[in-house]
């Protein structure tokens, strides 16, 4: 996928001339003249647009959705025609794996659902490049009309009928009059078709009757006409009390907990293990236990470990009926950097442990470990994590048992953010009550267990979708195995991180 990451998107316009380069390079391998001519011919015209791009001018035009969309749609037409006479031989195929397909787009129409629903934008808004304050490039009436039909096709009533109004009021008013694709009595009966799987039938009746005045012929108003007789209804998806506090906390982008004023949640200078001095802390939460650290690692540090990734990033997955799968749960591309391959990463390895006084030193390249190697995650347009837990449970557990039962489980999170984002991107704690906004080099740092070793159902958390800019994180799993001496034991069984931190930075067990 490219929609998925930022950098990916990046690439396929900035180093389109490489692209390009390996191609003709590919092209003349082939031995086909006709293939040749035609590549050769393309070539000629776009290498001359590609050179005109203003760096500049393109990377701010990505950093917005609507910027994302319209580039990738560009490329998706301007690469079609060479896509299908070269796509059928294999030595070119892999060429074309860094230019948006139709499956990005369609990925980048559910995008712009989600980025609907989680900050309760309007549509209309959207469609005129208007984000939160945030201006950018308009959407076209075909651009709005495909992403109601996502929407009517997910089940998102709602959503669907509010971008198929805001598409119908757009066509209304747009200037040229044409019979451009949708018509208005389509982008109706559509309307209408959402409407009748709400049980409003007066609505999808008064809606069928416009719709066929207008545009008769059209596929929407025929099968508007059958479902009116057999009234298919499809009931909104509920929200549970996780998802609708992602959304508020989303929309709040950052806000410590709530409630009472409590003297223990200060800002400090944390002790770390040698060579390292101190950290600035700041604790957001007793129970669960989190806290932020700043300026963890050093920009260069940041660099490197993004540069060491770019390469190799990959669509994010999760653990789903015994298989890693693709989901519409995690958009985001990510890899993983392990301690042998790069003294720097292994440095930053090593600095966790300083801070967190947890061992990190062992990597699942020898068995048993005690720390993952960094994750790297870049998300894209929209780009996002639905609420879920670090550890494994169910299925991840039930494939994972011989290393649940050597290494334990993700004992606690280490995150850092690596940049900073315009709009969104956020860290949701969904049951604490908590948003973290992403500052560089700062690092978000929360248990998973309690020192019981009871699992913290409290640290539910979520990343929220990036609206505007780009999302840079890496993080570390600290696992319990090799932490058996590191991580105290409470005195009581309610002890939560907060009574058994200052020991453990003294360093008694
Ligand atoms: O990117 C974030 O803010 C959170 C990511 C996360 O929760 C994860 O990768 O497990
Ligand atoms: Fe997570």
């Amino acid at each position: 996928d490219i929609y998925t990451s930022s950098k990916k998107i990046e690439d396929m316009v900035l180093l389109e001339e490489q692209t390009l380069e390996k191609l003709l390079v590919d092209v003349s391998r082939l031995g086909d003249d006709q293939a040749r001519s035609y590549f050769s011919e393309f070539y000629q015209g776009r290498i001359i647009k590609v050179k005109a791009r203003q760096r500049d001018v393109l990377l701010d035009y990505l950093k917005h959705p609507n910027g994302v969309y319209l580039t990738m749609k560009q490329f998706v037409a301007d690469y079609k025609g060479i896509r299908s006479v070269l796509n059928t031989k294999d030595e070119i195929t892999k060429d074309f794996s860094v230019v948006a397909t139709e499956d990005d787009l369609a990925g980048a129409r559910k995008s712009f659902i989600r980025l609907q629903e989680v900050y309760g934008l309007e549509p209309r808004d959207m469609i005129r490049g208007n984000y939160l304050g945030y201006s950018g490039p308009a959407l076209s009436v075909l651009d709005a009309f495909q992403v109601g039909q996502v929407a009517f096709s997910e089940g998102k009533l709602n959503s669907s009928a509010s971008w198929l109004e805001a598409t119908l009021d757009l066509k209304r008013n747009s200037s040229s009059w044409s019979n451009e694709y949708p018509s208005e009595g389509q982008i109706i009966a559509l309307l209408g078709r959402a409407h009748l799987r709400m049980k409003h039938d007066d609505i999808a009746e008064n809606l069928f009757r416009k719709s066929v005045i207008l545009d008769p012929s059209n596929g929407d108003a025929f099968e508007l006409r059958k479902e009116l007789q057999t009234k298919p209804r499809v009931s909104e998806n509920i929200l549970n009390e996780n998802e609708k506090n992602f959304r508020s906390l989303c929309s709040l982008q950052n806000k410590l907990k709530t409630g009472k004023f409590d003297p223990r949640l200060v800002c400090k200078y944390s002790v770390a293990s040698p060579p390292y001095n101190r950290f600035k802390q700041e604790v957001i939460s007793i129970s669960p236990y989190v806290c932020l650290y700043y300026q963890v690692i050093t920009d260069d540090e940041g660099t490197h470990i993004i540069d060491f990734t770019r390469k190799k990033l990959d669509r994010g997955k999760t653990e789903r009926g015994g298989a890693s799968v693709r989901s519409e749960s995690r958009t985001s591309e990510l890899s993983f950097v392990y301690d042998r391959e790069s003294e720097v990463v292994q440095r930053m390895g090593q600095k966790v442990a300083a801070i967190t006084k947890l061992d990190t030193s062992q990597d699942p390249s020898g068995f048993p470990f005690t720390g993952e190697p960094f994750q790297v995650v870049n998300y894209g347009m929209g780009g996002h994590y639905d609420v879920h837990l670090d550890p494994f449970d169910g299925d991840a557990r039930k494939n994972n048992l011989d290393v649940m039962e050597n290494c334990g489980n993700r004992l606690a999170t280490f995150l850092i953010y690596l940049n900073e984002v315009d709009v969104g991107g956020s860290t949701a704690f969904t049951s604490a009550d908590l948003v973290v906004k992403p500052v560089k080099n700062m690092a978000l740092f929360w248990y998973s267990f309690t020192p019981a070793g009871e699992l913290e159902n409290t640290t539910y958390h979520a990343a929220c979708p990036v609206v505007i800019g780009h999302k840079w994180v890496t993080n570390k799993w600290i696992w319990t195995y090799g932490n058996t001496f590191k991580r105290r034991c409470g005195l009581t069984a309610n002890a939560t991180q907060y009574d058994i931190e200052q020991d453990m930075i003294n360093g008694w067990v």
